[in-house]
């Protein structure tokens, strides 16, 4: 290892507390605890969580040697792969007997298995991991797709890890055009099985998460034939591998897509078939099924096939307020100890989180990680609520589902990118490291925005049901304020939280009723609805856009009257929902309110700015699973940089000999 002149010992560096974080952390004023416990759910979930997370950290098998970025594509595959499995295996032992894993340890005697989760399993599995598609969408798939039956033969293996799936519905050709697959399932009666084909090569399976290498089984959404008629996608259990050599089996072409912008240790894979035959029983046939002689019995809805998506919509509301705690603690932190330029003339260089335009760029992302910490809450009840009512039969709620569980994704999808983005530019020139850890939630959220239903996709989804719903009054209540007498007054702006929510769906509306005019006028000079929908899109996303930003306001405004909160986070979360509401409110007024608006903006900055960095502490969020050098709870930021790039490869040796004797030294030696 190459030598530097050495500022801190390592020693002394084990007990730092950054002055500038500690004068924070002592004028604290309000309990960080119950943010905690308010984000965790409740007091036993966050002692459990915490109980988890250090039982995982404190296992040196689950560490990385070395940074992932270092490896090669294959190497972090291999090692990404490795922490998981190993990671499942530990899940199920038997958690030894330390006080400080008591929590843990009762929950296995009551038989209850360690349920590792979005956050805890985040902690070492940082790059997308090999097995997250089976327990994000393969097992959702087979509950909520297949018959009581299926689910009896299938889940103890699929949850036991014997059988290993992915969820594989996109095709190089279509993603989001599922009316467009070419994937063919079809059935032959004397046999009693499905013959799936791929006709050409847009037919391929492209991108399904663990297929390349790690799955043996998927469920693959396939155009479904029988008596010669198409009668469009349904989902197929597929076994794509031999169980015991993992080979692939005949007729299955399968493999890995290569690198991408982020995620590289999941193996994203394509998938193709010749004429691959499986009992006709492997057609999940919750909502839809074809019987032996092979008559088609049609579901109560085509749209109950798209279930899943569904689900990992709403799960991915969640993960994205999670990727914004982790975004802001880190840009927040590391504004507190990060000193530039002047501002008052003379004076010491001024932490940079003082500065106006730097709060700007860091107060939205953190009023909005709670934002979409609660709309994700919301729409995660409602989605249990709809599905109890489907099992009943009663689909009435599946609209307002679809129409909140687009709206919901969408939106926090595009607000975290942008916002991490942002936060990435807050830290200057050490947020471009990897190692500040930017890169890889940037990774995360703009994947986010793409995938489960590109977002412009489901913006007009959302529009669809918004002017279906103004026209004929038929949707259900998230959209209650679109219809007829319930439209909202335009009495004069009003700041408190209320008269913003009426802002909100003013605004709304009046975006609505504006596409609405759009779609007439060209129907009046003769073009035909599609071509009508068409030309009106970018009004259409606009009222989509305002409608989301009014739902997740309106989830903020009602969980921050809740009364299970203490006076001073009360408050809190008061000055961030309302600071929030109008840093939206900015992109969407005339200038006549803005005035009003702006004055309020600027006096909560100030606020904001005296609990900032308690309140990213709240969020309680370990060094390890942060992943950041800036983020630090030390706020040792500079130490760790510069440990951080001693662990380069390029640094092993003060001269790289075989580059230098090669390439450098030849040139420089050579005369023109
Ligand atoms: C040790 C390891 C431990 C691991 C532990 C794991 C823990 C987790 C780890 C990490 C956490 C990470 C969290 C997130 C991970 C996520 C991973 C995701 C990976 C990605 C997967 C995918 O991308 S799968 C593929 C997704 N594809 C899509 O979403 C396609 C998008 N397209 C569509 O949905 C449809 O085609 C579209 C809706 C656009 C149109 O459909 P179409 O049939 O053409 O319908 P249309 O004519 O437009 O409308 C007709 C009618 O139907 C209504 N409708 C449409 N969709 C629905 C629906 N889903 N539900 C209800 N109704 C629907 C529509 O509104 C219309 O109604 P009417 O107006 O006619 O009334
Ligand atoms: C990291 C990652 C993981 C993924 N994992 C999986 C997985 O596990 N399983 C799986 O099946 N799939 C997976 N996917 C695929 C993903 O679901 C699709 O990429 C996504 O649904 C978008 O479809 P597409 O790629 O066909 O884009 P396209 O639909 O071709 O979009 C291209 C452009 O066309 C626009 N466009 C398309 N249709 C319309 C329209 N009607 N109106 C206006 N504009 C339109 C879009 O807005 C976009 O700008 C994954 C993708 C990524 C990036």
């Amino acid at each position: 290892m190459i030598k530097y002149k050495q500022f801190t010992d390592t020693m002394a560096a084990s007990f730092y507390e950054n002055p500038d974080l500690k004068r924070e952390r002592q004028s604290c004023n309000f309990d960080k605890d119950e943010i905690t416990n308010l984000i965790d759910g409740n007091v036993e979930k966050t002692k459990y969580r915490r109980e988890l997370v250090e039982y995982i950290l404190s296992d040196p098998s689950l560490k990385d040697p070395i940074p992932v970025e270092y490896l090669s594509h294959e190497e972090k595959y291999a090692a990404e792969l490795k922490k998981a499995c190993l990671l499942v295996q530990k899940m199920r032992e038997p958690v030894p007997k330390e006080a400080k894993f008591e929590t843990l340890r009762k929950r296995q005697e009551n038989g209850k298995p360690l349920d590792i989760g979005v956050g805890p399993s985040s902690v070492i599995l940082k790059e997308g991991n090999a097995l997250g598609l089976h327990f994000v969408m393969f097992i959702p798939a087979i509950i909520g797709q297949g018959s009581t039956e299926q689910q009896n033969k299938w889940l103890p293996r699929a949850l036991n890890l014997e059988i290993i799936g992915t969820y594989a519905q996109t095709e190089l050709g279509h993603g989001t055009f599922l009316r467009g697959l070419e994937t063919k399932a079809t059935y032959d009666p004397d046999t009693k099985e499905f013959i799936l084909e791929t006709p050409s090569l847009s037919a391929y399976k492209w991108w399904p998460g663990g297929l390349g290498k790690t799955s043996n089984y998927a469920v693959v959404m396939a155009q479904l034939y029988t008596k010669g008629k198409c009668e469009g996608i349904h989902p197929f259990l597929v076994q794509l591998r031999d169980e015991t050599t993992h080979e692939p089996l005949p007729g299955i072409f399968v493999g890995e897509i290569g690198p991408k912008l982020g995620l590289n240790s999941n193996d994203n894979g394509y998938l193709g078939f010749d004429r691959v035959r499986i009992p006709r029983d492997q057609l999940l046939m919750k909502h839809s099924q074809v019987l032996e002689d092979g008559t088609y019995v049609k579901p109560k809805s085509t749209k109950l096939g798209y279930a899943t998506m569904v689900y990992v919509r709403v799960f991915i509301v969640q993960d994205m307020a999670q990727v914004l705690r982790k975004a802001v603690t880190i840009a927040t932190r590391y504004s507190c100890v990060r000193h530039q330029s002047e501002l008052k003339p003379g004076e010491p260089e001024p932490q940079i989180l003082d500065y106006k335009a730097q709060q700007n760029k860091l107060f939205p992302a953190l009023a909005a990680s709670f934002a979409f910490h609660f709309a994700a809450e919301k729409v995660w009840n409602l989605y249990h609520l709809a599905t109890e009512n489907i099992g009943k039969g009663d689909l009435q709620m599946l609209p307002d589902l679809h129409g909140m569980s687009c709206a919901m994704k969408a939106l926090s999808t595009s607000e975290t990118a942008k916002f991490v983005e942002t936060l990435r530019q807050s830290c200057g020139g050490h947020g471009y490291m990897v190692s500040s850890g930017f890169p890889r939630l940037y990774g995360i959220a703009t994947a986010s925005e793409t995938y489960e239903g590109e977002n412009t996709v489901l913006w007009l989804q959302v529009a669809r049901y918004l002017i279906k719903t103004r026209m004929d009054g038929s949707g259900g209540q998230s959209v209650a304020y679109l219809i007829g007498s319930n439209l909202p007054d335009n009495k004069a702006v009003d700041l408190s939280l209320d008269g913003i929510i009426n802002l909100f769906q003013r605004v709304a509306a009046g975006y609505v009723d504006l596409a609405m005019k759009e779609l007439a006028e060209h129907g009046r000079q003769g073009m035909a609805p599609y071509d009508a929908w068409n030309h009106s899109a970018v009004q259409l996303i606009k009222a989509a856009q305002a409608h989301a930003r009014y739902l997740v306001a309106d989830c903020f405004v009602r969980s921050v009257k809740e009364d299970k909160l203490s006076g001073p986070v009360r408050s809190i979360l008061n000055e961030l929902c309302e600071f929030l509401l109008i840093y939206w409110l900015f992109a969407e007024l005339k200038t006549e309110h803005l005035s009003q608006l702006q004055a309020k903006y600027m006096e909560l900055l100030s606020i904001i700015r005296g609990y900032a960095v308690n309140v990213v502490d709240s969020f309680d969020i370990r060094d390890e699973a942060l992943g950041s050098v800036l983020g630090c709870w030390d706020g040792n930021a500079y130490q760790r940089l510069f440990d951080e790039a001693l662990k380069s490869p390029l640094n092993r040796n003060a001269v790289h000999r075989e580059s230098f004797e090669k390439y450098l030294k030849p040139l420089m030696k050579s005369k023109l």
